[in-house]
C-alpha cells in the first residue's frame, strides 16, 4: 500500500493543485461531452485523434502504477488519485467532504458519466460515494478500512444535485459503526450502514507495515 511523504511546502502544493486540477476538470468535461455529443462522424474521428495525441503527450513522462496517497511533511494529505475525491482523477466527481465533529457531509452533482438506470445514478456509484463518506466519518485521522457496507436502495437516485452524509453510530474497539444516507431534494434515496475497521498495521504498538 502506497503512503508516501513528499518534501514540499504549501506553495508547491497550491501550485500543483492549480496545475492538475483544471486538467482533470477538462477531462471530466470531455467525458460528459463524449457521452452526449451528436456532432458528425468526421468531427468524432478528429476529436479521437486529438485525444490520442494528448494522451501520448502526457505519457511522455509518468509514474509507475497508481498515484498512491501522499503527505507533506506538515501533515497535509494529497489523495489526488482517489476515485471519489481525487483532484487529479477525472473519474472522481470529485466530492469535497466536510467534517463537523462526528459527522461528515458532501453536496455534489452527478452527471451523465454516472448513469445506470436511464437518467439515474448507477447503484455501484451510490455505494462508492457512501463508502467514502461513511469511511470519512468513521475516523478523522487514522485510516479505517471498510469491513462491511450495507445499503438499502429506497428509490432510484436521479442524476443531478445530491447530498451524502454520515455519522458515527458507535465505536467498539477497532470497529467503528457508521450510518448515513444519500439524498436528492425530495429526501433519502439510499440508506447505508458500515463497519469500518482500523487495520492491524495502524493499531497502537503495531510493528507490521501496510501490505
Ligand atoms: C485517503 C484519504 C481520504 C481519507 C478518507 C478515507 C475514507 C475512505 C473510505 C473508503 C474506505 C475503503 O474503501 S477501504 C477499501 C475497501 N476495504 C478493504 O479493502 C478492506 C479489506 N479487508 C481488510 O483489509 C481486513 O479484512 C480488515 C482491515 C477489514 C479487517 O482485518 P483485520 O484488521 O485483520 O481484522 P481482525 O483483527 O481480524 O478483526 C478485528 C475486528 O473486526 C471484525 N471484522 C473483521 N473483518 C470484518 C468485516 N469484514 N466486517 C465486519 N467486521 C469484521 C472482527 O470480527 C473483529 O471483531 P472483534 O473480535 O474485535 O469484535
Amino acid at each position: 500500500m502506497r503512503f508516501t511523504a513528499e518534501d514540499i511546502d504549501g506553495h508547491e502544493v497550491a501550485r500543483r493543485e492549480a496545475l492538475y486540477g483544471p486538467l482533470a476538470e477538462a477531462v471530466r468535461e470531455l467525458v460528459d461531452a463524449t457521452i452526449r455529443t451528436e456532432v458528425d462522424a468526421a468531427a468524432v474521428q478528429e476529436v479521437e485523434a486529438t485525444v490520442r495525441a494528448a494522451t501520448a503527450r502526457l505519457r511522455d513522462r509518468q509514474i509507475d502504477g497508481a498515484f498512491g496517497v501522499r503527505y507533506t511533511e506538515d501533515g497535509r494529505i494529497m489523495p489526488w488519485g482517489n476515485v471519489v475525491i481525487g483532484l487529479r482523477n477525472p473519474i472522481a466527481p470529485p466530492l469535497t467532504v466536510h467534517r463537523e465533529r462526528d459527522r461528515c457531509w458532501s453536496e455534489f452533482t452527478l452527471g451523465a458519466a454516472y448513469e445506470g438506470p436511464p437518467g439515474h445514478v448507477h447503484g455501484g456509484i451510490c455505494a462508492l460515494v457512501l463508502d467514502h463518506v461513511l469511511g470519512s466519518a468513521s475516523s478523522p485521522e487514522k485510516p479505517n478500512f471498510t469491513g462491511t457496507l450495507t445499503l438499502r436502495y429506497r428509490r432510484a437516485t436521479p442524476l443531478g444535485p445530491l447530498r451524502a452524509e454520515a455519522r458515527i453510530d458507535r465505536v467498539d474497539g477497532v470497529k467503528t459503526y457508521v450510518v448515513g444516507a444519500l439524498s436528492d431534494s425530495d429526501g433519502v434515496t439510499v440508506e447505508a450502514e458500515g463497519v469500518f475497521i482500523l487495520p492491524v498495521w495502524a493499531r497502537e504498538g503495531s510493528t507490521t507495515t501496510p501490505t
